[in-house]
């Protein structure tokens, strides 16, 4: 049985990642609202790694570990996994990468999941990439997702939302009131949401280059 996400803890010490102190863009929202889709974006216009929380979980089942059972059981109610055993798979996926600058999507699902982040790493993040959407277009997109998810079918579909509403959304109140959400419309087609993406990843600096640019050669 693998133990690697214990292996790879360092327990009872200051984390690893206040030290490697890398830089991380949250993304958040519901359910099917195209955190995955928007993330492979990213990756290949910005850089970033993407770690998706619920991959990282996933692939745990598989790997066979001790947690496995429970973290299948838990994923197949809709319901989130106790904060130690994600943050512990987070941790080793950025200290595994030389990359330092992540995209963590999916997390932090609730406010345990915040506050237990930020103390064991010291990360605060940028900002909070939110993709908002309603109810109704997520339902259908999962239902036609065909990626052969547990948790893609009605029952367990309308658990996520209430989890979502419940706690999801509590965090990312949090975030907006410290002024670190930058929330998107994804509802709409994904190129115009990339579109919206891209603007707020793109730095101020080429925003006012561009423009710049584009008077100069106005003859301006
Ligand atoms: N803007 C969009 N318009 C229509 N379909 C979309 C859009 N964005 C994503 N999809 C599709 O919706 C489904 C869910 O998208 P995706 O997996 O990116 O969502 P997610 O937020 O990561 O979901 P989860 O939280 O369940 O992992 C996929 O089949 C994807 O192709
Ligand atoms: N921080 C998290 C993230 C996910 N989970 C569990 O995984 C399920 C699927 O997550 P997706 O982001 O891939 O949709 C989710 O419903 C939770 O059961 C978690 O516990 N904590």
């Amino acid at each position: 049985m693998g133990t690697s996400v214990d292996a790879a803890h360092t327990e009872g010490t200051e984390s690893a990642l206040s030290v490697k102190k890398p830089k991380v863009v949250f993304v958040l929202g519901g359910p099917g609202s195209g955190k995955g889709t928007q993330c492979a974006n990213i990756v290949e216009h910005f850089g970033y790694t993407h770690l998706s929380a619920g991959d990282l979980l996933r692939a745990e089942i598989s790997s066979g570990s001790e947690n496995g059972t429970m973290i299948q059981n838990m994923i197949s109610e809709g319901v989130i996994v106790p904060p130690e055993v994600t943050i512990k798979l987070l941790e080793k996926a950025i200290m595994e990468s030389e990359n330092d600058k992540f995209l963590i999507d999916g997390f932090p699902r609730n406010e345990e999941n915040r506050a237990m982040f930020e103390s064991v790493t010291g990360i605060v993040p940028e900002f909070v990439l939110f993709f908002d959407c309603s109810e109704e277009e997520m339902e259908r997109r999962l239902l036609s997702r065909n990626q052969g998810r547990v948790d893609d079918n009605i029952d367990t579909i309308r658990k996520r939302f209430k989890v979502f509403v419940e706690s999801s959304l509590f965090v990312i109140n949090y975030y907006n009131s410290k002024g670190r959400v930058r929330k998107i419309d994804a509802a709409k087609p994904v190129a115009e949401v990339f579109e919206a993406v891209k603007a707020v990843f793109t730095p101020v600096d080429d925003k006012l280059r561009c423009c710049l640019g584009d008077i100069q050669s106005s003859g301006g």
